[in-house]
């Protein structure tokens, strides 16, 4: 196994007296997709926030290849290499698709509030060839308001790819998608896992799409991480099976 892109350890966060994430330790490696799954209210999301910096975690250290990220700024961890998916905004999809990762673009050369009505110029071929990874090239000049859903999807990742992320974080990247597409999207994602060496982190309801493309998994429940493993070792496991049995959720293909 190659040396850990990112190791946490002993991360926590507390919220008046609930303690969202209550020491959690687990290492992601290049190349890996790492699916980070649990119960509503969890501790998710509060995870993922103390990844990429917007959450001030109250213990514990996240280390990216063996930089410290804890009290870092965002922006400053984005630059270190930790990428997310954003849902593309009410006000970027008025633009085309080449345009939104032409955004990222100027975004990533540090350029967007002096030269934005240049965008159209910056760097197009460079737009164009992240639009091609997704399969979204032959589109690149139709508005994104346009798209179909599982389009759009595509373009945010290709908005996410503009800043060559070593570590990408997607929180339910398949909400709201219907089966076919959702598998498509997570196909693409594992391609782009492999082909750039990247590593991702991502939060799924969605069991199905967990299982067929998790690499790994880690489970949290009310904060604390009750087990870690290949999707089958965590299908099986009984911690796993307990707190999910009662939740309407179950282990066994949806059948949307
Ligand atoms: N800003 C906040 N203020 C107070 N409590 C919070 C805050 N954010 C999260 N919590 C609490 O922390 C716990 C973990 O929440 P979190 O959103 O991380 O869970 P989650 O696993 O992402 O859940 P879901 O699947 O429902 O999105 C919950 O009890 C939640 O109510």
């Amino acid at each position: 196994m190659s040396t850990p892109l990112l190791q946490v350890n002993n991360l926590g966060k507390s919220f008046g007296g609930v303690k969202a994430v209550d020491g959690i330790s687990f290492d992601l490696s290049p190349g890996e997709l790492l699916a980070l799954i649990g119960p509503n209210g969890a501790g998710k999301t509060t995870t993922f926030n103390m990844v990429n910096g917007q959450l001030r975690a109250d213990q514990g250290s996240i280390l990216l290849k063996g930089q410290e990220l804890l009290g870092r700024k965002p922006r400053d961890i984005w630059r270190q290499g930790v990428g997310r998916t954003f849902q593309i905004a009410e006000t970027f999809a008025s633009l085309t698709v080449v345009e939104n990762v032409q955004m990222a673009l100027l975004s990533h050369d540090d350029l967007l509030m002096s030269m934005w009505r240049r965008a159209a110029n910056h760097r197009r071929d460079d737009a164009l060839a992240l639009l091609d990874q997704v399969g979204m090239k032959a589109q690149a000049d139709r508005p994104c308001n346009v798209l179909a859903y599982g389009d759009v999807k595509r373009v945010e990742l290709a908005v996410a790819m503009a800043n060559s992320p070593k570590l990408l974080l997607m929180d339910e990247p398949t909400a709201g998608m219907a089966p076919k597409e959702r598998n498509e999207l997570m196909a693409l994602t594992k391609d782009l896992v492999i082909q750039r060496g990247m590593a991702v982190l991502f939060t799924e309801h969605s069991m199905d799409v967990v299982f067929a493309y998790a690499d790994r998994m880690i489970v949290l429940a009310r904060g604390r991480l009750i087990a870690e493993g290949k999707p089958l070792e965590i299908r099986d496991h009984p911690k796993v099976q307990e707190v999910y049995f009662g939740t309407g959720k179950t282990f066994e293909k949806s059948k949307a």
